[in-house]
């Protein structure tokens, strides 16, 4: 019998349960790959914004990677809200030894609403712990900024952005462009010698809670079933659409997307 995919998320829980573990958990599930989770805070949330955040403790997080992946294993993992420098640096020693993993960072660091996911002085950790370990990361505009320390605001900085990244020892940089202007979105994916690049129409919506934590984790599934890199981004990229188009507009602020939304 030919074993289901396994993909593993490294992240903070979402009350709310448009971002976050939970997001990533319900697109594993949709994508067909078997969900595994390793919590690293837990937050309260709903579509109306951040109102707390609870880290788990570093000896916490390294325990549900190290006992997950020495008995079920993975095929793929994604980090996203790490929290902070201790948080990370645990993380890189539980994945390091699993080489063959395909691993997605997602630097997740501020909250749509504004509130702080990772700390600053985590910065340092998580480009020279993390992302030298990663098979891609992807930034949206605000954390390409944060980690190049350039100004973006159009596509030829995005891709100058993407240079950067894939600079600090990144193999592949998938850089995202929901945050920028225009009625077109345009993601970008760098591999350190050509662009490949989706465009699609702006949805005026304001349910966008969670888009990249969908996106990466639609990613990581793919990977886990040994899809190609760009055909994988490409099916996240048009499940994330398809997620945002049919978001069942839950909630009084920004609501989650659809986890349910189907992908030729
Ligand atoms: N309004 C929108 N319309 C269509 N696609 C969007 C929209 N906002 C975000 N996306 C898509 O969602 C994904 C996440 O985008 P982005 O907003 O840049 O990241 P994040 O959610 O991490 O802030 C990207 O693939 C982007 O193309
Ligand atoms: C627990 C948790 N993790 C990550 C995020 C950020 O998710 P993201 O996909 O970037 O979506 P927005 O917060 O920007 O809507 C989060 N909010 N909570």
């Amino acid at each position: 019998m030919k074993q289901v995919a396994r993909a593993l998320t490294i992240a903070g829980s979402d009350s709310g349960g448009g971002a976050g573990i939970q997001a990533d958990l319900k697109t594993f599930h949709q994508f067909g790959a078997y969900g595994m989770s390793a919590i690293t805070a837990i937050t309260v949330q709903s579509t109306l914004g951040v109102f707390g955040v609870y880290p788990m403790t570093t000896e916490a997080v390294a325990q549900q990677i190290h006992e997950v992946l020495r008995d079920i294993g993975a095929d793929a993992a994604k980090t996203g809200m790490l929290f902070d420098a201790a948080i990370i640096r645990a993380v890189a020693d539980e994945l390091r030894p699993y080489n063959k993993l395909k691993l997605v960072v997602d630097p997740v660091m501020i909250a749509k609403g504004g509130a702080k996911l990772l700390q600053d002085d985590a910065i340092e950790a998580l480009t020279k712990g993390l992302l030298p370990l990663a098979e891609v990361v992807t930034p949206n505009v605000p954390e390409a900024e944060c980690l190049t320390g350039m100004q973006i605001r159009n596509a030829e900085q995005m891709r100058e952005a993407a240079k950067a990244i894939h600079a600090l020892g990144v193999r592949n940089v998938m850089m995202k462009g929901g945050h920028l202007e225009g009625d077109e979105v345009r993601d970008i994916l760098y591999d350190g010698q050509a662009f490949h690049e989706i465009v699609h129409e702006r949805i005026q919506t304001r349910h966008t809670h969670g888009t990249g934590c969908t996106f990466s984790a639609a990613l990581t599934a793919e990977l886990a079933k040994g899809t190609p890199l760009i055909e994988a981004v490409e099916k996240a990229n048009r499940f994330i659409f398809e997620a945002i188009k049919t978001a069942p507009e839950l909630g009084g602020g920004h609501g989650p997307t659809n986890h349910w939304a189907v992908i030729e």
